[in-house]
This record gives C-alpha cells, sequence and structure tokens, in this order.
C-alpha cells in the first residue's frame, strides 16, 4: 500500500483527491492537513484519518506521498518541509516562482527524494502543451488565453505559465504586435512571458480551460483543451502517486512519468 498525506483536503480539488485515494485500492490515506481546519479527524467510510493542523507535528517519514492543493501563499513552505520529512511531494498547487522551484530542487537533491511539481494533471493539457511546442516551431506568433472558475487565486493559470515556457524553448524571443501599438485600456493585450501574450478570463460556470492560438499569414492555428469537470485530474493524480519514485529528483510536469 502506498501511504499517502493530503495537504488541502477541504478544498475542491482536495475532496477529489480524498475521494479517489479511498477508493484506489493500492493507496491508503494516512492524514490529512490544512492549518484552519477545526476538526481533529477526518470520518469517512468508517474510516478515521488524523487531521495534522501544524507542519511541525507531522513525523517524519509519515507517509510516502504528500500531494498538496493548498494555496499559492503556503505551497512553497509546504514542499519544504515534505522534503525535509523525506515524504515524496506531488505538487498540484500552482503560483511557485522559478528561484522557488530551483531552491526546491536543490532540497530534493541533497536529500535523495524525488517528487513532481504538475502544473495540470489532465492528459488533455499535457497534450496541449506538447502539441503547442511543436507547432510553435513553424507558427512562431502566439498568443495563451486561459479560462478558469471565478475563485481562481492566481493570475495566470500555472498551466498557461508552463505553455510559455514550452514555447519560448523552441521559438526565437520576439515581441509581437506592432511596434507602435497603444493601449488605451491598460492590461488590454494582457500580460507577457517571454514576448507571449497571456490572458487571464474568469468566470461563474467555467472550470479550466485553455486555448493557445498561432497566426501566420494567410492561416491560423487553435489548439484547445477543457477540463469541465474535476474528475479529469485524477487519473493524473493516481497515476503520479505510482510512479513517483521512478522520477529523480524533484520534477515539473506530468510528461515525466508519463
Ligand atoms: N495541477 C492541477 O492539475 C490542478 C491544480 N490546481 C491548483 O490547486 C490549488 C488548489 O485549488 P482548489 O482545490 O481549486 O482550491 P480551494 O481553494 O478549493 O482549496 C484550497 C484548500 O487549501 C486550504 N489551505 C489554505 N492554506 C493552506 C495551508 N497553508 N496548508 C494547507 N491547506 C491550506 C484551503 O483551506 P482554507 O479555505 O481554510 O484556507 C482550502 O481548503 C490551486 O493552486 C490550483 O491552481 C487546481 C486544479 C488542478
Ligand atoms: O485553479 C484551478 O482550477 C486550476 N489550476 C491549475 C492551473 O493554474 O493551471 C490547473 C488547472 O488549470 C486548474
Amino acid at each position: 500500500m502506498i501511504k499517502i498525506l493530503v495537504a488541502g483536503y477541504k478544498g475542491k480539488m482536495g475532496q477529489q483527491t480524498v475521494s479517489m485515494i479511498l477508493k484506489h485500492e493500492n493507496f491508503e490515506l494516512v492524514g490529512v492537513y490544512d492549518p484552519h481546519s477545526l476538526e481533529d479527524s477526518l470520518i469517512k467510510e468508517e474510516l478515521k484519518i488524523p487531521v495534522y493542523h501544524d507542519l511541525t507535528t507531522i513525523p517524519a517519514k509519515y507517509a510516502d506521498i504528500w500531494v498538496d492543493f493548498t494555496s499559492p501563499r503556503s505551497v512553497y513552505e509546504n514542499v519544504k518541509a515534505a522534503l525535509q520529512k523525506e515524504i515524496h511531494p506531488l505538487i498540484g498547487t500552482t503560483g511557485l516562482s522559478d528561484a522557488q522551484i530551483t531552491d526546491l530542487q536543490g532540497i530534493a537533491d541533497k536529500k535523495d527524494i524525488s517528487g513532481l511539481i504538475v502544473p495540470n494533471f489532465g492528459i488533455s493539457a499535457v497534450l496541449l502543451m506538447q502539441f503547442a511546442q511543436q507547432a510553435a516551431k513553424y507558427f512562431p506568433d502566439t498568443e495563451i488565453i486561459e479560462m478558469h472558475h471565478d475563485q481562481k487565486q492566481d493570475a495566470p493559470s500555472g498551466t498557461a505559465i508552463n505553455t510559455a515556457k514550452k514555447i519560448s524553448e523552441v521559438r526565437q524571443s520576439h515581441r509581437q504586435g506592432d511596434p507602435n501599438e497603444k493601449e488605451t485600456i491598460s492590461g488590454s493585450r494582457g500580460g507577457e512571458y517571454d514576448g507571449i501574450r497571456l490572458h487571464a478570463v474568469r468566470l461563474p460556470g467555467y472550470v479550466a480551460h485553455e486555448q493557445v492560438l498561432f497566426g501566420a499569414p494567410g492561416e491560423a492555428l487553435t489548439i484547445r483543451q477543457d477540463s469541465f469537470d474535476r474528475a479529469s485530474f485524477m487519473t493524473g493524480v493516481a497515476l503520479a502517486i505510482e510512479k513517483i519514485n521512478q522520477v529523480s529528483g524533484l520534477k515539473v510536469g506530468l510528461e515525466n512519468i508519463l
């Protein structure tokens, strides 16, 4: 059995993850973590699962895997704590900066603990990023539009940033649009990563969606993926839990285990 602790267990993704783990025959939920929770145990399917409220009280090697769906504000400290306790981090929470990732990779290497930071567990999103990288070799002019539910804390989404990074690996960095363009309403042209414009839409009813638009003289290509339900992320979470041991160091992207 693979022993798992879920951080952020009361959240939208945390609840899905807890249900998936309880249904899986090879997974055991040994604990959950949320500093704001008022309960001491989570009663689920006749099981009494301990609730941790303080990182310092979680024993070293308490679980094999730490699944994190918390908040951009807490994820860095959580991953650091998991690595220090020699628990493999499987991180779905977005918002880690490049400097924080480099720092955590250093700790993971020193401790010889493998882990994964996964901007998007949906197979459609992983494929979209790969297809977008392939297309950018032939269509270097591109803009990204991500659309999410209106409770999302971070913008642009982790998936959109990761898509832009993958595109910028294969195209010459350049500024798009007319050099003399002027925003009459500030922000109209969106955010920017290495010359790639990113646009974030937040609307009720949406879950998680992304479009990558490519334009060239006389033609265009649009690649789109949709997560209509958070169940779309659970196949990827389960697969990553099963395969995290095969990763070397702390890596970014589900493609590392596909
Ligand atoms: N990689 C992927 O495929 C996906 C990633 N995500 C990402 O996962 C994260 C969570 O998303 P979602 O579930 O929708 O968000 P929610 O706001 O629904 O859930 C977050 C949960 O984390 C809890 N929390 C806040 N601070 C801490 C902390 N310090 N330690 C532990 N728990 C904490 C919150 O509790 P409280 O409300 O009491 O503060 C809440 O229950 C986001 O960063 C989102 O972008 C989401 C979907 C897919
Ligand atoms: O907050 C969300 O909901 C999601 N967050 C991730 C992101 O920022 O890319 C993954 C997915 O888009 C859902």
